[in-house]
């Protein structure tokens, strides 16, 4: 559903994104991650056809991105959202079903089906006047007016509490189940662990691992070992009445219990720890990047920095 081929965005003599290549397809989350001003937003910006790719290509659907009939069937949650304060959210949302000359009839209940799926209250106070976490349900509501197949949301959790969060996130974690496609963003790599099938790490506009959490897992993670012994061994610390002590193979394990059995001991338990998302994207994301990110004068990729194409529902 989504096609990104050598994705290569350049401002001026910087770029953003270096070369992505990455698919989506429907009923999938596909997470992108890394650390500020990785190319996270340039991405999803340039699959929801706001900014024009310097090179590659991007389809959605079977179609370029910026192709009228895409971005109509594409919803754009940016990661700022600011709303029009004087609405209610049921007027801003009609307003933004009229701009995609969704009938009323279709667009009533749609909203209101988006409004009790997300357990709006307060549909007709100011949203001028709504807490931040309606606010941001308000803009995933208006993501869905057109009922799109596609669904880029940059940070839909940001700034929220731990419990509107969850909610978010099972919200998007739904959508995908009733066959959208869903590309996102995050910075909190629990979220991204927990609600993604697949998940690229960008570093400095790079995609520097790719896959299933499990597959960057084997790839770039490593298996310790919790093993708790009866008496002291060489490197461990107390643990109630055991001792406990972190190894790395199957081999130090074996040789904890060696030593624990010389000491008249035993191996009580042992414990499989698997290197957590956050552990590999800190591991990954300091390794220098292949490439540079600065163009220079004469390369041929440094062209003029392209303006940002005016998005329907998207006031930034
Ligand atoms: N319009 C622009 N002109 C020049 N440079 C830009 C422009 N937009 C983004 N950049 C730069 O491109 C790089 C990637 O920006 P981008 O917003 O895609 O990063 P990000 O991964 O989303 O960052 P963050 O996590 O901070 O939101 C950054 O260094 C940013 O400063």
């Amino acid at each position: 559903m989504i096609r990104v081929e050598g994705l290569r965005k350049v401002y001026g003599d910087f770029a953003a994104v270096q070369g992505s290549s990455f698919a989506v397809e429907p009923g999938e989350i596909f997470g992108v991650v890394g650390p500020n001003g990785a190319g996270k937003t340039t991405t999803l910006k340039s699959v929801a056809g706001l900014l024009e790719p310097t090179d590659g290509t991007v389809r959605v659907a079977g179609r370029p991105a910026d192709d009228p009939g895409t971005r109509t069937a594409l919803g754009f949650l940016p990661e700022e959202s600011p709303l029009y304060e004087d609405m209610t959210a049921r007027s801003y949302l009609r307003f933004f079903a009229d701009l995609y000359d969704v009938p009323r009839d279709v667009a009533d209940g749609r909203i209101e089906s988006a409004l009790d799926d997300l357990e709006l209250d307060h549909r007709d106070r100011r949203l001028g006047d709504v807490s931040k976490g309606m606010k941001r349900k308000v803009a995933i509501a208006r993501s869905l007016v057109n009922d799109p197949d596609v669904l880029v949301y940059d940070e839909p959790a940001s700034g929220l509490d731990p419990l509107t969060t969850n909610y978010v996130l099972e919200f998007v974690r739904e959508l995908a189940g009733s066959g959208k496609t869903v590309l996102f963003s995050a910075h909190n790599l629990h979220h991204v662990e927990s609600i993604c099938d697949r998940v690229a790490i960008l570093n400095e506009g790079v995609i520097v691992a790719r896959g299933t959490v499990e597959s960057i897992r084997a790839e770039y993670g490593e298996t310790t070992y919790r093993v708790f012994t009866t008496v002291p061994v060489e490197g461990s610390g107390p643990d109630g009445d055991r001792h406990v002590v972190r190894v790395g193979s199957m081999d130090a394990v074996e040789s904890v219990r060696e030593r624990a059995a010389a000491a008249g001991g035993e191996v009580a338990d042992i414990r499989t720890l698997e290197s957590t998302l956050e552990e590999i994207f800190l591991d990954v994301a300091g390794r220098p990047t292949p490439g540079s990110r600065r163009v220079t004068p004469d390369s041929e990729a440094a062209r003029p920095v392209e303006a940002e194409r005016p998005a329907l529902g998207v006031e930034e």
